[in-house]
C-alpha cells in the first residue's frame, strides 16, 4: 500500500511493532479500520473491540482480506460495549496489552445536541470504564481520539495545541472533558503515558477502495455527502455559507487523508513506548493547509471526471469560518507529517465510492 515513512523513531515497514500487543477500541469504524490495518502491517498484534453501533463486521473482514492470511492471524476481534464494564473485563482477561488506542465514541454533532445524555453515557462512561479496567490490569499507555472540535470557533488560525479550548456542543464537551479528565488522571498517576490526538477533518480511504467511511443515514460531513451525490444517492450538494471572509466565500477546513491519520497513531504509539516521562500530551493531526468547500468540490470533480451539482445555501449554525492546524508540534515531537494532498484524498474517496456506492452493505434496500 502507498504509505511512506512514519517518524517517531522507526521507519515504515521496519516491523517496529514486533511482539507488541495493542487494543483498539472502535476498531471496526472509519479511522479504526485504517489504523488496525496499518498496525498489522507494522507487525503489531491487534485486538479490536467494537459494539457495531456505527459499523459492521464486514469492515474488519475487508481488513483481513487486504492484509492476507498471515497478518490476519494477528488480528483478534471481541464484540463488546465500553459502557458495560464486564465486557471490558473480558477483553482484558483474554490478553495482556502493551497499549490502547481508544477510538470508540459517538461523533455526530447534531445527534449530540438532540441526545446529550447518550453522548455522555457513551463517550464519558465508556472512557471512564476503559481507564479503570486498564488500570486494574496494569496497562498504562493510551492514545485517545480527540478532535479539533475542542478549539471551538478559533479566533486565530492555525490552531496550536495551546490555543484556547472551548466546546460548542455536547459532542465537543465530551471530548474536552475527557481531555481534562485524562490530564487529571495522569497527574495523579505519573507512570501513565497518554497522548491526546486532535484530528482535523479526516477523509479519503485506503488505496484498495475496500475500506472507507460508511455513514449511517444522511451524511453530515462534506466528503461523504459529495460522494453520495456522485453515486446518485443525493441530487445535489448544499454548500453552507458563501459569504465567509475567505478566498471564495466558503468555509476553510484542514482535510487529512485517513491513511496519514492512521500513520499518526502509529507515530504516537511509538512515542509512548519510547518516552517514559511523557505524561499527558496533545498533538494536532492535520496537514496545516486550509481548503475551502468549493476548492474541495472542484478537487473531487477532477477525480470523478464530472460536475457535482451544488446549491449555495445559508451558513450552517455553529460552523466556523476557518479551522486549520499548526502541525509543528507533531512534526517535531512525533516525527510525523501528512504526506497526501487533497488530490489523493479525493482520488481515494472516489475509488472507495465507486467500488462501494452503498457502503459495506452493498445494496440500496438497506439505505435511505
Ligand atoms: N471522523 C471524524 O471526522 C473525527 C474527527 C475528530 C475526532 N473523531 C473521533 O475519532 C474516533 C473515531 O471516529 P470514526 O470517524 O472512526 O468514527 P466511527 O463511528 O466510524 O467509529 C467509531 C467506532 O466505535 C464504535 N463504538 C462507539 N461506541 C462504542 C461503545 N460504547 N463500545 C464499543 N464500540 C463503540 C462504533 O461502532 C464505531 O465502529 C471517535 O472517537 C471520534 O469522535 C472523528
Ligand atoms: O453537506 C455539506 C456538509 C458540509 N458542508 C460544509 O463543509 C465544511 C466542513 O464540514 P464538515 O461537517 O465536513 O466538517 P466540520 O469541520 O464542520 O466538522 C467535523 O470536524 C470537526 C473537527 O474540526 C469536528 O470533529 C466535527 O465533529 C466534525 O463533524 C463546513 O463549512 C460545512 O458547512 C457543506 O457545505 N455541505
Amino acid at each position: 500500500m502507498a504509505i511512506g515513512g512514519v517518524g517517531a523513531g522507526g521507519g515504515a515497514g521496519s516491523g517496529e511493532g514486533q511482539g507488541r500487543s495493542v487494543l483498539v477500541t472502535g476498531g471496526a469504524g472509519f479511522i479504526g479500520t485504517h489504523t488496525v490495518l496499518q498496525l498489522l502491517e507494522k507487525g503489531y498484534a491487534v485486538t479490536a473491540v467494537d459494539n457495531f453501533h456505527n459499523s459492521v463486521p464486514e469492515a474488519l473482514d475487508r481488513v483481513r482480506h487486504i492484509v492476507g492470511p498471515a497478518l490476519s492471524a494477528r488480528l483478534q476481534f471481541i464484540f463488546g460495549d465500553l459502557t458495560i464494564k464486564d465486557d471490558l473485563e473480558k477483553v482484558f482477561a483474554a490478553k495482556r496489552y502493551d497499549a490502547v488506542i481508544h477510538f470508540a465514541g459517538l461523533k455526530a454533532v447534531a445527534e449530540s445536541v438532540a441526545h446529550p445524555e447518550m453522548y455522555n453515557r457513551n463517550n464519558i462512561v465508556g472512557t471512564v470504564n476503559l481507564y479503570d479496567v486498564m488500570k486494574k490490569h496494569g496497562c498504562n499507555k493510551l492514545v485517545f481520539s480527540s478532535s479539533a472540535t475542542v478549539y471551538g470557533q478559533p479566533e486565530k488560525v492555525p490552531c496550536f495545541e495551546d490555543s484556547p479550548l472551548k466546546a460548542l456542543n455536547p459532542y465537543g464537551r465530551t471530548k474536552l472533558y475527557l481531555e481534562e479528565m485524562l490530564r487529571d488522571y495522569q497527574h495523579a498517576n505519573p507512570e501513565w503515558r497518554t497522548i491526546l490526538l486532535r484530528y482535523f477533518n479526516p477523509i479519503g480511504a485506503h488505496e484498495s477502495g475496500d475500506i472507507g467511511e460508511d455513514p449511517k443515514g444522511v451524511p453530515n460531513n462534506l466528503l461523504p455527502y459529495i460522494q453520495q451525490v456522485a453515486v446518485g444517492r443525493r441530487p445535489e450538494l448544499n454548500v453552507y455559507g458563501y459569504d465567509y471572509r475567505t478566498r471564495d466565500g466558503t468555509a476553510v477546513r484542514d482535510y487529512i487523508h485517513v491513511v496519514d491519520l492512521a500513520d499518526g497513531h502509529i507515530a504516537a504509539l511509538e512515542k509512548l513506548f519510547a518516552t517514559p516521562d511523557i505524561g499527558c500530551v496533545a498533538y494536532n493531526l492535520g496537514t496545516g493547509r486550509g481548503t475551502t468547500v468549493l476548492e474541495m468540490v472542484s478537487a473531487f470533480e477532477k477525480a470523478y471526471g464530472k460536475k457535482i451539482p451544488v446549491k449555495m445555501c445559508p451558513r450552517r449554525p455553529g460552523d466556523s469560518e476557518q479551522v486549520y492546524a499548526s502541525t509543528a508540534k507533531a512534526e517535531e515531537e512525533l516525527g510525523w507529517r501528512a504526506k497526501y494532498g487533497i488530490e489523493e484524498m479525493c482520488r481515494d474517496q472516489w475509488n472507495w465510492a465507486k467500488k462501494n456506492p452503498y457502503g459495506y452493505c452493498g445494496d440500496a434496500e438497506n439505505k435511505d
